[in-house]
């Protein structure tokens, strides 16, 4: 199924608040705003599992949280199809299986790239890396900036709204829970 708004569809959006399409500086706008949703919606056609890609841990065995902080969220509400965008920070503790840590980063973005709710999108981040990984705890934070609320709505500016979602051990091990949350702290 596609999921892509055609050209026709952005003129006929423009045309409804008033504009002229056909003038100059909006001519070329309906091409253009399908192809920026193509990349805002192109979560829809990333499989999660696929892009983790899991690899076996050497002898060593690395047995500590695995932290990387400051992963870009560039996302839309699904209420407004307003952009909300921040920083997610994901930790886990492996049990065998590690990933490269740019896949990290990938599945944010794979997530983020669909209409979404933050809260729905961080349990998906995390779900996903229990499901692939199996690890021992997996621990993710999203601290995002919605503008729905920010530029219309309640209005306002630089609030910013926390989300996380902590699995496995880090749900009942209150001392794992707070040497994740001191890692993660920017
Ligand atoms: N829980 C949650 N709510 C969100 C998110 N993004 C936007 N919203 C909220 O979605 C709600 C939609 O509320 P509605 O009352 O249906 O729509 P609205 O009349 O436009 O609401 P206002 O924004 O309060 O003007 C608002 O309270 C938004 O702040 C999100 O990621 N998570
Ligand atoms: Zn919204």
């Amino acid at each position: 199924m596609s999921h892509e708004f055609s050209e026709n569809d952005w003129r006929r959006l423009i045309a409804s608040l008033g504009e002229d399409p056909d003038r100059p500086g909006l001519v070329e706008t309906p091409h253009r705003v399908a192809k920026a949703w193509k990349h805002w919606t192109s979560g829809y056609e990333q499989n999660p599992v696929e892009l983790l890609k899991a690899f076996e841990d050497g002898a060593e065995q690395y047995n500590e949280f695995i932290i990387v902080r400051g992963i870009p969220v560039y996302s839309h509400c699904e209420h407004h199809l307003a952009p909300f965008f921040g920083k997610a920070t994901i930790g886990y503790i492996p049990n065998g299986k590690i990933v490269g840590l740019s896949k990290l980063t990938r599945l944010v973005d794979c997530f983020a790239k669909r209409l979404q709710v933050q809260e729905r999108m961080t349990m998906q981040i995390a779900n996903a890396l229990m499901e692939v990984l199996e690890p021992k705890a997996v621990g993710v934070i999203v601290k995002c900036r919605h503008l729905c609320m920010e530029s219309r709505g309640i209005r306002t500016p630089g609030e910013e709204t926390v989300t996380s979602a902590m699995l496995g051990e880090l749900q009942p091990n209150l001392a794992m829970r707070t040497e994740f949350l001191s890692l993660a702290k920017d």
